[in-house]
């Protein structure tokens, strides 16, 4: 490998006698790693677990993730090991099982989010945020098959969060970095690199912090992390941190058999990881507390629910309404709102804070994607199919073979010979894929043209998917 050659000299220093471990270690192949969604899967993925995350699994190879239907039904998310630390770092830095707002600001294409969505207590509400158009396009993509519906997503600049001051009770920066952590696994991030990259990324991970930190409550939690190992853009980021504001530590016990390094900087404590001790990629990651007291922001957002204010959320029509609510398990719990055809069914415990929300940020998503409304029919969208909270006896399915299924996901026609005229739900090992409309003669393929495969799905040979 041809590392840049003031990276190496500068590791070489870091690391002192363990430098060329460290070096094997980059000429290794990356372990493969997947966390698995506990809301639509629960049997091990294999016999070999990632210790600090309990969804997480490692593989011995690398399979064709885009051959398994369960990849595309959000059954699981393709991780890397390291980063699945957040897990630690948010149990042990949030007390209780209080409902929590937490912003994840650098959220695409989404591993940080879809973790999240699975930790936190219940009640809570996530906004994950990408500033970048496209990635925020993915990210809404990943969430939604995640299934959950407790959760925005936006298109901001970090410094829109300033509009929230005070807002939340944690805040995920999974900061833009020079990627050193990756080189093994990415060559572009090594091409890529330079001492005068790493200076700007560590500026530009200043501004964030800088612009994000009004959104943070007092007593809330910052989660910061990187995939690189530079000081300048990890202890000397936290070090500026801690002069400009007020910051208490918090500290996470660790497994010294998981092999990351704690970094005291000052009073605070950060977790490094190298892929010579850890099995995952390089990464830096720490928890701060934001130093004074406020009430809790999820509950004092609730108690600024105005009986006056009339919402800005467009509310759908009673037909409909009562039509719709039978789609969901707990109906209850959602407030179905409208615009143009789409119906959206959002969190209703947390509507004061979405109208807070749509009010100052770019929404991309938000809630469950329900139902289109085309005339009188109501046409359930992709969103729903992939839903946790879908009433799943409302419509038929059908269950596909791991062939046929791939075919669906392709976009093909595929037959179903015994499924009811209508709207039928595909599944693939009971996990909802998305819709197709039988038609009797021919059946309407509904599954979203930018989420298809592109590949050839005719290799029953790199089929891949979970055991049982
Ligand atoms: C390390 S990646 C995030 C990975 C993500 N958290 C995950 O776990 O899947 C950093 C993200 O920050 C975004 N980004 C780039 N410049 C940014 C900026 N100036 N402010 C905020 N985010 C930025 C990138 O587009 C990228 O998606």
């Amino acid at each position: 490998m041809n590392l840049p050659a003031a990276f190496r000299e500068r590791m070489e220093q870091q690391l002192g006698a363990a430098f060329p471990t460290f070096l094997d270690s980059l000429q290794q192949s990356p372990p493969v790693s997947l966390r698995l969604n506990p809301a639509k899967w629960s049997a091990p993925a294999s016999p070999e677990r990632v210790p600090w995350a309990a969804q997480g699994f490692y593989l011995p190879e690398r399979p064709v993730f885009t051959l398994d239907p369960l990849w595309h039904a959000g059954a699981y998310y393709v991780q890397e090991a390291s980063s699945m630390f957040l897990e630690q770092v948010l149990r042990q830095s949030v007390s209780g099982d209080q409902p929590l707002k937490v912003l994840d600001l650098c959220g695409a294409p989404g591993g940080k989010s879809t973790h999240l969505a699975s930790l936190l207590p219940e009640g809570s509400l996530l906004v994950a945020n990408e500033v970048i158009r496209g990635r925020a396009r993915i990210l809404a993509e990943n969430l939604t098959k995640w299934g959950g519906g407790h959760h925005v997503v936006t298109q901001n600049d970090p410094r829109d969060f300033q509009e929230l001051p005070g807002f939340f009770d944690v805040v995920v920066i999974d900061a833009p970095c020079s990627g050193e952590g990756l080189f093994r696994r990415d060559a572009d991030a090594m091409q890529e690199w330079s001492e005068a990259n790493v200076h700007l990324c560590a500026d530009r991970q200043k501004r964030i912090l800088a612009d994000v930190w009004p959104t943070l409550r007092p007593g809330g939690t910052l989660i910061y992390s990187t995939c690189t190992w530079s000081p300048d853009e990890n202890e000397a980021n936290v070090a500026w941190l801690a002069e400009q504001v007020d910051l208490d530590p918090v500290s996470v016990a660790i497994d010294p058999a998981w092999g990351m390094e704690e970094i005291p900087i000052g009073p605070f404590t950060g977790y490094r990881f190298y892929p010579h001790h850890t099995r995952g990629e390089g990464l830096f990651m720490i928890a701060v507390r934001k130093a004074g007291y406020a009430v809790r922001s999820a509950v004092a957002g609730r108690s600024r629910t105005s009986r006056h204010k009339k919402s800005n959320f467009l509310t759908v029509g009673k037909k409909e309404q009562a039509a719709l609510s039978t789609w969901l398990h707990a109906p209850e719990a959602w407030t179905l709102t409208q615009e143009g055809e789409q119906v959206h069914a959002l969190p209703t415990a947390h509507l004061a804070d979405l109208e807070r929300l749509q009010e100052h940020l770019r929404w991309v998503t938000g809630g469950i994607a329900l139902a289109e409304i085309k005339g009188k029919h109501l046409n359930p969208m992709p969103g729903l199919a992939l839903s946790t909270h879908l009433q799943t006896n409302v419509f038929p399915h059908v269950e596909l073979d791991h062939a046929t299924a791939l075919r669906y996901l392709h976009r093909d026609e595929v037959t179903v010979p015994d499924a009811p005229r209508g709207w039928v739900r595909v599944t693939f090992r009971g996990v909802g894929l998305g819709w197709l409309k039988n038609l009797g003669n021919r059946t309407n393929n509904y599954f979203p043209k930018e989420w298809r495969i592109l590949m050839s799905v005719d290799d029953p040979d790199a089929f891949f998917t979970l055991p049982v």
